[in-house]
């Protein structure tokens, strides 16, 4: 059933998502809603007396096969025709009404609020142009109101039949306050969920580095800090790693930057393999360095991981014949690590641990690369 009722506002919408479709089923709505509205009115024309309604009766009929026109209009892609045609029609027949049943029915009140609610369709305008409609609106629904003042009305509508169409005309306006308050609400929502995706995707933007997906620099920053800061609040254990390409100036010399651009990534690729699961994380510290930061992971964990990355990094056999013939890329790690109860309050932090897992990589480099190097936050160098 509502399926069937749906269909009624769908013309246009086809092949259409979000606010365009939106917009143009709120068109159809508005269409239909403006035609039900009248329908009671023409009823009682016809029925109570049609030969003193005629004029307001015949009016009515136009006025509604244009309400309904914006079904084919919409259908036909002319989706700002319909909506022009909506608040065109709906100023008219204020003014037309108003002119034969006077100002005492409260249709004049109805036909403001829904060609208030109508602007809303238009949903790029300039705000000035937004301002001069409403206020034009508001003029016409002035003028209606001097100018044919209840007393003047060419065919009155008898009591107690004007203090119901009264009562509809009230209900009507309720009816389509809601819709302007839902359409509010309807509108903020999303600007906030715009927002809040925007911010995302910026955040995501600034934490990320461009070549190879991975965190940069500043994500590493904020996880050393995080972690840092938990890990001196509870007992636990911290790792952090200082991984660099070997010898990577002879491979970019040999393949040329973009090889080597594509070397990085392939090791990226092994990075992200290995330490998928949060809250590790390996970003691109810079160059052809890579840096990780385990949590949670204690110093024979750290060196059975590192020697398994660094070797699954030489078994990708990526030549590098800069360095010869049957030469492979390679990386050198460094590994560096501590407790909660190592920690001297005041004395030590992140960029320490980093620092000592650099310099036992600046050893790994020393000691003839290809190889993982341990050094415990305080304590002495070790190989893995
Ligand atoms: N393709 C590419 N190369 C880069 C990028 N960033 C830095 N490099 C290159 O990485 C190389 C680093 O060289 P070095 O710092 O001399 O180190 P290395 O040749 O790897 O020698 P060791 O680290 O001592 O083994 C330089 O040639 C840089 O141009 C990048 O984003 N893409």
């Amino acid at each position: 059933m509502i399926e069937v009722i749906k269909t009624c506002w769908s013309p246009g919408t086809k092949g259409t998502q979000g606010a365009l479709r939106r917009q143009i089923e709120l068109c159809n709505q508005l269409g239909l809603f403006c035609t039900a509205a009248t329908t009671p009115y023409q009823l009682f024309y016809y029925f109570y007396d049609f030969a003193a309604y005629r004029g307001v009766f015949l009016f009515n009929l136009v006025f509604i096969t244009v309400y309904l026109s914006v079904l084919p209009l919409n259908h036909l892609r002319w989706h700002t025709t319909a909506s022009t045609t909506l608040v065109l029609n709906s100023c008219i027949q204020l003014f037309v009404v108003t002119f034969f049943i006077g100002t005492g029915a409260g249709v004049s009140l109805f036909y403001f609020t829904f060609a208030f609610v109508i602007i809303f369709l238009y949903q790029n305008l300039r705000r000035r142009t937004y301002v001069a409609l409403l206020a034009a609106i508001g003029l016409l629904y002035l003028m209606a109101q001097f100018l044919f003042p209840a007393e003047a009305a060419r065919t009155p509508v008898p009591s107690p039949w004007l203090e119901a169409m009264y009562a509809g005309s009230v209900a009507g306006v309720l009816t389509l306050s809601g819709v302007l308050l839902h359409l509010f609400h309807r509108a903020i929502d999303r600007a906030e969920k715009e927002l809040t995706f925007n911010n995302r995707y910026l955040e995501d933007l600034s934490n990320t580095d461009p070549l190879t997906g991975l965190g940069n620099r500043r994500a590493l920053g904020e996880a050393l800090n995080r972690e840092w800061a938990r890990l001196a609040r509870q007992s636990g254990v911290l790792t952090t790693v200082m991984c660099d390409v070997d010898h990577f100036k002879r491979f970019n010399d040999h393949h040329g930057h973009d090889g080597g651009d594509r070397c990085l990534q392939q090791i990226a690729d092994v990075l992200r393999g290995m330490l998928s699961q949060p809250p590790a994380l390996a970003v691109r510290y810079g160059g052809e360095e890579f840096a990780l930061v385990l949590p949670g992971t204690d110093a024979q964990q750290a060196r059975i991981l590192c020697e398994r990355l660094r070797s699954a990094i030489e078994r990708l056999r990526i030549p590098n014949r800069g360095m010869g013939e049957h030469a492979v890329v390679t990386v050198s790690i460094g590994v560096a690590s501590t407790e909660h109860a190592d920690l001297r309050p005041h004395t030590d932090d992140s960029k320490r641990l980093l620092k000592r897992a650099d310099e036992a990589l600046y050893q790994a480099k020393a000691n003839g690369r290809n190889q993982v190097v341990y050094l415990s936050y305080q304590g002495l160098a070790k190989q893995a």
